[in-house]
């Protein structure tokens, strides 16, 4: 596992697919992702298709599922709708398990504080967000990236957009934040 790039956002109203990194910038550890409950591996993206390392995650994990998704304005049907989704504060009832292929994004979570941490993701990162977090996603400048989605059995993609602090897994996932 080597590094990922992750930073706590500025408030400003700037286009939301710059950086919008604090000056100065305030860095984000992977051990502080890992304990709001974000984990991430780093793999070669140019062997998907048969790489061992991503195959004992999806065995060690029951990752049955896999599809790919290629968010280019020229090639994903309402474009401009799913992005504005993807951007919109949610949360899911399952984890979230996304392995960049190519291009760039940033997913954006909540720390306990409730401020906005930024994950730059590029082509080899996999991240797993957990049920119930609030997260968001971006493009970068680059307006593109092809990213395989993973999930346990059948994929739900229902997002439940904030607030959504009713839901058991929203409470579940406060409560272990609170133990870790
Ligand atoms: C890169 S996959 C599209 C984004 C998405 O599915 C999601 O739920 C973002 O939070
Ligand atoms: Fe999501």
């Amino acid at each position: 596992m080597t590094s990922i790039e992750a930073w706590f956002m500025d408030d400003s109203d700037e286009d939301h697919r710059m950086p919008h990194k604090l000056n100065p910038n305030e860095p984000v550890s992977l051990k502080e992702l890992e304990n709001i409950g974000v984990f991430y591996w780093k793999l070669d993206a140019d062997i998907y298709e048969a790489d061992p390392a991503l195959e004992k995650i999806r065995k060690d994990r029951g990752y049955s599922y896999s599809d790919i998704i290629t968010i280019d304005k020229d090639k994903l049907p309402n474009y401009e709708d799913k992005m504005k989704m993807f951007f919109e504060e949610h949360l899911h009832l399952d984890d979230e398990i996304r392995y960049i292929l190519d291009g760039r994004a940033y997913f954006d979570v909540r720390d306990r504080e409730d401020r906005w941490i930024r994950i730059a993701m590029t082509k080899g990162d996999l991240i797993t967000l957990p049920a119930g977090i609030y997260h968001r996603f971006t493009l970068t400048e680059t307006n593109y990236t092809q990213t395989m989605r993973l999930f346990v059995g059948e994929p739900v993609w229902k997002a439940y957009n904030r607030p959504a602090d009713e839901f058991d897994i929203r409470q579940k996932y406060v409560s272990a934040l609170q133990c870790a």
